[in-house]
């Protein structure tokens, strides 16, 4: 998988150089490459933004920039095969579901934005192009994309195949499809007691039937309590 990121701030992506995510770029499974926008600019100042046609507060971003990049990252040819992300608080949910269809493609292209956003005509250009997905994080204001583009690249990345060390991990947790969309249950590990807090008995029971049900309870009333929004009826009426 190939990852290009396109920012004013590329050195936000310096961060995937570590941990997990180096480890895959190192065996190979992932190649990430931070282009700066301002490299695409022709003036003195490198400027990217200009003021909104129709006025209105701040400043937008020049498509020039990003049209030039596009054609020397990219290309100039059609190519559904490339997915171009734009991290966008008018976007689309970004689900799991998102992040695992994306996880199987094998080029990702993020498009970060700043100022109070890119000229629409990119992103329409990019979807003449490309496979564009203008996607939210969550209803809350960020200064740009960058930080949601690697939040969206850690949950794709993770589910590649051959990237965690055990998959195992990723079928039992939150929003993973083996949960029934249900929240994870609460984990423990040793010491037994810590500070007068103890593990629950039945999970040092031993007895696999009982410590299943337990989790499965205790995901149901977790997410009735904090996410009731996941908890639809037909859900709720097979817990
Ligand atoms: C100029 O601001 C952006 O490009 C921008 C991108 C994103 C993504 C957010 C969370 O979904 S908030 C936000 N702002």
């Amino acid at each position: 998988m190939r990852l290009d990121y396109l920012s004013i701030f590329p050195g936000y992506f310096d961060v995937l150089g570590i941990s997990l995510l180096g480890k895959a770029a190192v065996n190979g499974l992932v190649d990430v490459y931070a282009h700066d926008l301002r490299d695409w600019t022709h003036d003195r100042h490198r400027t990217v933004d200009d003021t909104p046609c129709g006025g209105g507060a701040g400043m937008v971003m020049k498509p020039d920039p990003w049209g030039e990049a596009f054609d020397e990252i990219i290309g100039t040819e059609p190519d559904p095969s490339v997915h171009v992300v734009f991290p966008s608080p008018s976007g689309e949910p970004f689900t799991q579901s998102v992040a695992h269809d994306l996880s199987s493609v094998e080029r990702i292209v993020f498009c970060c934005g700043r100022y109070e956003g890119i000229d629409h005509r990119v992103i329409d250009y990019a979807r003449s192009m490309w496979t564009v997905h203008e996607v939210s994080l969550g209803d809350y204001v960020l200064n740009g994309g960058e930080v949601a583009a690697l939040a969206i690249t850690e949950a794709v990345v993770r589910l590649v195949p051959g990237f965690m060390g055990n998959p195992q991990s990723l079928a039992e947790e939150s929003f993973s499809a083996g949960q029934d969309g249900l929240l994870e249950y609460p984990l423990f590990t040793r010491p037994v007691s810590w500070r007068g807090l103890d593990v629950p008995e039945v999970l040092m029971s031993g007895h696999h039937g009982r410590i299943a049900k337990w989790r499965r309870d205790e995901s149901i009333r977790l997410t009735r309590e904090r996410r009731p929004d996941l908890t639809d009826s037909d859900v709720s009426a097979r817990h």
